[in-house]
């Protein structure tokens, strides 16, 4: 697997990091590029035939240069909607490396529906996946080690700045997500810690983007993206990267957008809104 990053080879070297999600889609891009600058990465989701296929394909990645330590990749099964089990996915870490440096809450996501049509099982799904699940994640790593320790926590948001019409759900969560971003940048700054959040358009063209909604919905928004193209998963993986690094070390409690300004330009959703409201 060939990976490039700007950042220069070594950068994360003998670092720790979990990245959430990181069997597929953009958390797979920030675990190969965290490899590939030298950190040590647990990558944990619900799937876990999913993991180990992205662990033994990602193992071969190594930094470049003769003297570059090979990091190394470790996966577990983790459910971040389970308390027990975010607590179990920061224990293993510091049990299989010794330290947490970094913190990525990749894993989330949603599901399309009008707000009518919600079930409160539906609702809760969302909430409890993107903002509880993110919070617990946070919660575990700054409880059992980042308070005495420091570290840096980047957290995944989305295009909910004007609302997020079909994903209300996602949105809410995703908004509250972007608001405990700030509380804990100021509640754990004397802790030497450091949480901003990234905040992709609805164009990053995942594989499990194309996969899930089965029709292009990333093509069709390209006209009211002001840059004219869609992003890559690479380009997210970027930004999380810089936020990690010392570049960002007076960056906390932020949200990068990371949209080729659409969120300036236009909404959300690939569709005019007309006519009444039909039941
Ligand atoms: C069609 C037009 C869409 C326009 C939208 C604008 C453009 C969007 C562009 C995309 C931008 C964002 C991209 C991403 O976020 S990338 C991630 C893509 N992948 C996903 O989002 C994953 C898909 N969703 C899920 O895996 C799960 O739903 C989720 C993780 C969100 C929750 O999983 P959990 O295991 O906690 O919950 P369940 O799956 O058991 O479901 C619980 C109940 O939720 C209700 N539900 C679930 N799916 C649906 C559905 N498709 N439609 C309606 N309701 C649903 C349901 O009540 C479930 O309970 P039951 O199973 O008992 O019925
Ligand atoms: N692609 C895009 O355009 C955008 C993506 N995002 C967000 O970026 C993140 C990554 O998206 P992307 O890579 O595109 O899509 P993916 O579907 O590939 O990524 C979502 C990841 O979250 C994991 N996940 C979902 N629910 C849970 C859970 N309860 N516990 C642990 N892990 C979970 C999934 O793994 P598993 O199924 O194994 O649990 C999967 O690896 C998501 O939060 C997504 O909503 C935000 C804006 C735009």
């Amino acid at each position: 697997m060939i990976v490039k990053s700007i950042f220069r080879s070594g950068l994360f070297a003998g670092k720790s990091a979990i990245v959430t999600g990181g069997g597929s889609g953009i958390g797979k891009a920030i675990t190969s590029e965290l490899l590939y600058l030298g950190c040590n990465v647990m990558i944990a989701s619900r799937k876990l035939d999913r993991l180990e296929n992205a662990a033994n394909e990602l193992k071969t990645i190594t930094p470049p240069g003769d003297d570059q330590p090979k990091p190394k990749i470790e996966f577990m099964e983790c459910n971040i909607k389970k308390e027990e089990q975010v607590h179990s996915l920061i224990s293993n870490t510091l049990d299989k490396f010794g330290k947490l440096d970094f913190l990525v809450n990749n894993g989330g996501g949603q599901f399309y529906s009008p707000a009518k049509d919600f079930s409160l099982k539906g609702w809760n799904a969302v909430i409890e996946t993107n903002l509880t699940g993110t919070f617990l994640c946070c919660q575990q790593a700054f409880n059992q080690y980042m308070s005495e320790h420091g570290g840096v926590i980047v957290n995944m948001v989305a295009n909910m700045w004007n609302g997020w019409p079909g994903m209300s759900h996602s949105g809410a969560a995703r908004a509250g997500v972007e608001n405990i971003t700030k509380s804990l940048a100021i509640e754990w700054a004397p802790a030497g810690i450091r949480i901003n959040a990234v905040a992709p358009g609805s164009t990053i063209a995942s594989q499990s983007v194309k996969d899930y909604y089965k029709f292009d919905i990333m093509g069709q928004q390209i006209p009211r993206v002001p840059a004219k193209r869609l992003g890559t998963v690479e380009e997210v993986s970027a930004a999380i990267c810089f936020l990690l690094s010392p570049a960002a070390a007076f960056i906390s409690g932020e949200t990068i957008k990371i949209d080729g300004a659409q969120s300036l330009y236009t909404t959300s959703i690939p569709w005019e809104v007309s006519g009444r409201y039909q039941n």
